[in-house]
């Protein structure tokens, strides 16, 4: 069975959407910023300190290559997982590949209130989120199968068009098929 891939910036939802969509489906659910910190036996923000973005980025190239080479799980990636040419390859062969929309002021509100993304750990976390996402959003449009908006929406809601979304597309897919042959 194939994987179901979140992507999208900080604070769209992936852990939080990931984790209830892998509870709904049955599924076990991974998280690619939780798998980094594991094998690393430290933080995040302490592995930026330490090694900067560049350490972060090689860990995180690692573990979204193994991550992806799972069967039938719900996985989160981290915000900037998508940076990388090798990373959306190993995605987009990994998985169904969902990817969450936010706005920046949306963003920022559900950022503000803890301090584990080194990132924003600046003077205007506002221009930061903004440079972020005119680089990223055309990446994670790339690669994603469908796109879904997560402004204004509980978590629930979000999980619940996620499903509705993916079985239209598996019944297009499939129709188209039948189509073809
Ligand atoms: N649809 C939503 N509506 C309201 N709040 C939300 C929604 N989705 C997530 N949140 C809240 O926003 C915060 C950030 O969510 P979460 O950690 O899941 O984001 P993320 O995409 O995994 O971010 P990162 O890329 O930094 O790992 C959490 O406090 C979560 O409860
Ligand atoms: O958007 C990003 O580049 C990041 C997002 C988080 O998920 C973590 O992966 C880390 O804080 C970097
Ligand atoms: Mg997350």
């Amino acid at each position: 069975m194939q994987n179901l891939i979140l992507v999208g910036p900080m604070g769209a939802g992936k852990s939080t959407i990931g984790r209830l969509l892998a509870k709904e489906l049955r599924l076990p659910f991974k998280d690619s910023d939780k798998e980094i910190e594991q094998r690393t036996g430290a933080s995040i923000p302490l592995i930026f300190d330490v090694e900067g973005e560049g350490g972060f980025r090689e860990r995180e190239h690692a573990a979204i290559a193994d991550l992806c080479l799972l069967n039938g799980v719900v996985l989160a990636t981290g915000g900037g997982a998508v940076l990388q040419e090798d990373n959306r390859r190993a995605l987009r062969s990994g998985g169904q590949v969902v990817y969450l929309c936010t706005s920046v002021d949306q963003q920022l509100e559900r950022t503000s209130r803890d301090r584990n993304r080194p990132l924003l750990q600046a003077a205007d976390p506002r221009a930061v989120l903004e440079t972020l996402m005119a680089v990223r959003d055309p990446l994670y449009r790339e690669i994603a199968d469908i796109v879904v908006e997560t402004d204004e929406r509980p978590p629930r809601l979000v999980v619940m068009e996620i499903l509705e979304r993916l079985q239209a597309l598996r019944h297009r897919e499939s129709r188209d098929g039948t189509a073809l042959s």
